[in-house]
């Protein structure tokens, strides 16, 4: 039964961090979000970034069988006293969207938006939630974070043939957390449990909670990513991870600049691979998008500050058997912990003034986003897409597969 809510609960941000995988892709000796990065779980890198969130909210971690012990005090233990955060445990189920379905179970009345975030992406920025949930609070629709594909890609038969190239301008690679109003979230995964109840199990499982949304109609927008919400699947995640962390502590190392010092330049890198104002990939009017996307990445998209978790040393080696620790060397990094370029940086020459105290990176290579909003601006492209039409495609690829070609 519903209890009356106040204004207060009202206001409060819902997340679920999903955590109950068995990270068979990462083939260590215990769940993935149990695996170390830095000397923390993976879950405690994600438990420790919702808890600085602030603003009131409650989070619920989905956990493995016989972990939940374990999970509350990782909990116990992130959460500052000073901040006003729920904490409940619950157990995983056997697919992700189970999971994440028990988690939204857990969560009480008076929630209005809620993030779903994977324990798997363990160093998504802070700025990155809170991107999300101020864009639904704002627009009302599924928002969640894109990075621009930059691979070429390609579709391939079940002999290895290529058969044609995606057109990536009208792709992106999503991560989490992804947001919702909860009523939304928790409606469409009721209706996806009754139509998994009402047929034959199938392959087409949602691998996002996206997905269960827009199967119930919803709306989902973009927002850009991060480059740091990098998903941890194979054991080289975590060598690129650690190689982050680490860069994080050559950084917090490198003195301030001092007032002689030639001023570096404001933008490095980009995390999120967008340009700064690049619009969501969507299929309205261009105009409107534009001006959303503005909204949305104002004073957030640009997130180059180091982050407020970096930790110690990180423990690959012993926590993921067959991983070479040699791997961040073969990054770039020194053994010693700090990054080349950068401990060249922190140690400029006192009385040179002229000399800079920092490394002066190139400018990240500029993103050209999607076609526009409205269609393809010139006639070659939309004779190119008029040929890539992916439900045709995806037709001719399952003839392929059932060897009708
Ligand atoms: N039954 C499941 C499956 C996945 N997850 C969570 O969903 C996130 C993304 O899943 P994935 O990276 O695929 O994790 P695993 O399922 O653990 O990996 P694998 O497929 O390699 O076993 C992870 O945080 C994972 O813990 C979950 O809570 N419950
Ligand atoms: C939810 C997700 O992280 C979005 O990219 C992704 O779909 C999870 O996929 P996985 O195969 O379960 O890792």
């Amino acid at each position: 039964m519903n209890t009356p809510v106040s204004p207060h609960h009202l206001a409060a941000l819902g997340v679920v961090i999903v955590a109950a995988g068995r990270g068979e892709r990462l083939g260590a000796d215990r769940p993935k979000a149990f695996v170390e990065l830095g000397g923390r779980t993976l879950l405690e890198h994600a438990v420790g970034t919702v808890v600085s969130l602030d603003r009131p909210g409650q989070l619920v971690l989905v956990v493995p069988e016989g972990r939940a012990a374990e999970a509350l005090e990782i909990a116990d233990a992130a959460l500052p006293a000073e901040r006003s955060w729920q904490i409940s445990v619950v157990n995983g189920g056997r697919e992700r969207h189970e999971s994440v379905r028990n988690g939204l179970d857990a969560l009480r009345d008076g929630i209005e938006t809620v993030l779903v975030h994977d324990a798997a992406r363990p160093l998504t920025p802070a700025e990155v939630f809170e991107r999300v949930a101020e864009e639904v609070q704002r627009t009302g629709d599924g928002i969640i974070p894109a990075m621009p594909v930059v691979d070429t890609l390609k579709r391939v038969d079940i002999a290895g043939r290529v058969r044609s190239t995606a057109d990536r301008r009208i792709l992106a690679a999503v991560q989490t957390p992804q947001g919702f109003p909860f009523e939304v979230l928790a409606a469409a995964h009721e209706s996806a449990q009754a139509r998994e109840e009402a047929v034959a199990p199938s392959n087409d499982a949602p691998t996002d909670d996206a997905e269960v949304v827009q199967r119930f109609g919803g709306t989902v927008r973009t927002v850009p990513g991060d480059a740091r919400a990098h998903k941890v699947t194979t054991p080289v995640d975590l060598l690129m991870l650690q190689g982050l962390l680490l860069a994080d502590e050559a950084e917090a190392r490198t003195p301030a600049p001092d007032a002689h010092a030639v001023p570096a330049p404001s933008v490095a890198t980009d995390r999120d691979g967008f340009e700064a104002d690049a619009a969501p990939v969507d299929d309205e009017s261009a105009e409107a998008e534009s001006a959303e996307a503005e909204g949305a990445n104002a004073g957030s998209a640009d997130t180059d500050s180091p982050s407020a978790d970096s930790s110690g040393s990180v423990d690959v080696e012993s926590a993921v058997p067959g991983i070479d620790s040699d791997g961040a060397e073969a990054d770039g990094t020194d053994t010693d912990g700090t990054d080349a370029d950068s401990a060249a940086a922190a140690a400029p020459e006192a009385d040179d003034p002229t000399r800079p105290v920092a490394i002066l990176l190139p400018p990240a290579p500029e993103y050209v986003p999607p076609m526009p909003l409205d269609g393809p601006a010139d006639s070659a492209t939309a004779e190119a897409l008029e040929h890539d039409e992916p439900e045709e495609e995806l037709d001719e690829f399952e003839r392929l597969l059932r060897g009708l070609d």
